[in-house]
């Protein structure tokens, strides 16, 4: 049984301050400075380039892509770190897109992060070949994967509603389908179970600066299923995804598998950050974060709702359509949240109405949640909102 007390006293948690924004931005766990100080002093300062082999810097993406494995239902040696996110989406619909060259579709829906639907729209431009990117509804997804899909590429967790995808029998109708399918499981990872092996998912992606506090600028994640693994094409052939990166061949050989997915040279410094952060995911049963996250967010919808008759919730009221987010619409969304975070309540605004809050087991327990919804009772019920100063925007929202 997960102690999610003990997971709680792991954490920074500013004095003062509510955190309902881990679906964005993780806290800082307690040990990383600790973890990340080791890095500097005793790697890089006293090994310097000799790190790379005396400290296994070189291995650092492939150990902590198993870690966050266990996490995602990924196999040892099927998931790898690097990169940003939109760069690991890029890579994974490339790879997608060239096991399907007689087919011409991407589906996608409206739900999707604008990040990914762009990335799609450039390396679908930059390809040419008359390629599509076609965007439905998130619910008539399934009514649209054809024998004309080369790809189905979604995001798992919507992240304005957290509504929540069918990753297996959405796989396994594109699969009937004959198409390829990618998952961006940013909103996914460390905030619910995920199976990749399960929902035979073909690609996977997914960032570690949300539910895995790997801190900002956390480097993300790639899995390639295992059948793929020879076949996959990487579209960024850089040297560290070379079969012999210090042999420094002219021509590009892909590595065996998972590691031709590596680009250039990690972020030592940020990943000796995320090894720190997932040292707490060891303590932790993915299933029992399932049950905590249900039960802290229909008390969390309970609060707001029975409190705030102007709030409007734009999350799947049945916890199993969620991920780990609760999501309200409010006409004023904006300067609610501004007014809210001024009391120490921190969740974010999403355009054009979304007041946004993170679910968070590991850190929140139900004396916040009944904190947070009280305060946001008092700004929504008393106008506080109605403020010039809450109507700032700022550059980040
Ligand atoms: C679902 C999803 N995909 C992609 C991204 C882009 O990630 P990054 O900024 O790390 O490239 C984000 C968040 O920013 C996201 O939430
Ligand atoms: N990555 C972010 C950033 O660099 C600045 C501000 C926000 C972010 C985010 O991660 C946004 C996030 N993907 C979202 O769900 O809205």
């Amino acid at each position: 049984m997960t102690d999610f007390t003990a997971t709680k006293r792991m954490f920074h948690l500013p004095e003062g301050m509510t955190y309902l924004d881990g679906n964005s931005l993780g806290p800082l766990p307690l040990a990383t400075p600790q973890r990340v100080g080791q890095t500097l002093q005793d790697e890089w300062a006293e090994m310097v380039i000799t790190g790379w082999n005396r400290a296994e810097w070189i291995h650092q993406p492939a150990r902590l892509g198993d870690r966050i494995g266990r996490l995602i239902g990924a196999p040892e040696g099927t998931c790898v770190v690097g990169d940003t996110l939109s760069i690991k989406v890029f890579q994974a619909l490339a790879a997608a897109l060239a096991l399907r060259p007689d087919r011409k579709v991407v589906l996608s829906d409206t739900g999707n992060f604008p990040s990914d639907l762009y990335i799609a729209q450039g390396l679908l431009g930059a390809l040419g070949q008359d390629l599509e990117l076609r965007v439905v509804a998130p619910e008539e997804v399934a009514d649209h994967i054809t024998d004309e899909i080369a790809v189905l590429m979604l995001t798992e967790v919507d992240y304005r509603t957290g509504r929540k995808h069918d990753m297996a029998a959405l796989t396994a109708k594109a699969h009937g389908a004959g198409a390829i399918t990618v998952w961006d499981l940013a909103h996914s990872a460390g905030a619910l179970p995920v199976d990749v092996t399960g929902a035979k998912a073909d690609f996977a992606v997914g960032c570690t600066y949300k539910f895995l506090n790997g801190g900002p600028g956390a480097p993300a994640f790639i899995f390639v299923a295992p059948q793929h693994a020879m076949q996959a094409r990487p579209i960024l052939a850089g040297w560290l995804g070379h079969a012999a990166p210090f042999a420094f061949e002219a021509a590009y050989r892909p590595a065996d598998g998972i590691a031709r997915m590596r680009v250039g040279t990690p972020p030592i410094i940020q990943m000796a950050a995320l090894e720190a952060a997932l040292n707490i995911w060891d303590h932790v049963d993915m299933n029992d974060l399932r049950t905590r996250s249900i039960e802290l967010s229909e008390r969390f919808i309970h609060a707001v709702t029975q409190a705030c008759p102007d709030l409007t919730l734009a999350s799947p009221t049945d916890p199993a359509q969620r991920g780990s987010q609760v999501s309200f619409h409010f006409h004023e969304g904006y300067a609610a949240m501004q007014a809210v975070i001024a009391r120490g309540i921190i969740g974010d605004f999403r355009a054009p109405d979304i007041m946004r809050f993170g679910i968070t087991p590991l850190y929140l327990d139900e004396a916040d949640i009944d904190h947070a919804a009280a305060q946001i009772a008092e700004v929504i019920n008393s106008k506080e909102w109605d403020r010039p100063e809450f109507k700032v925007r700022a550059a980040v929202t």
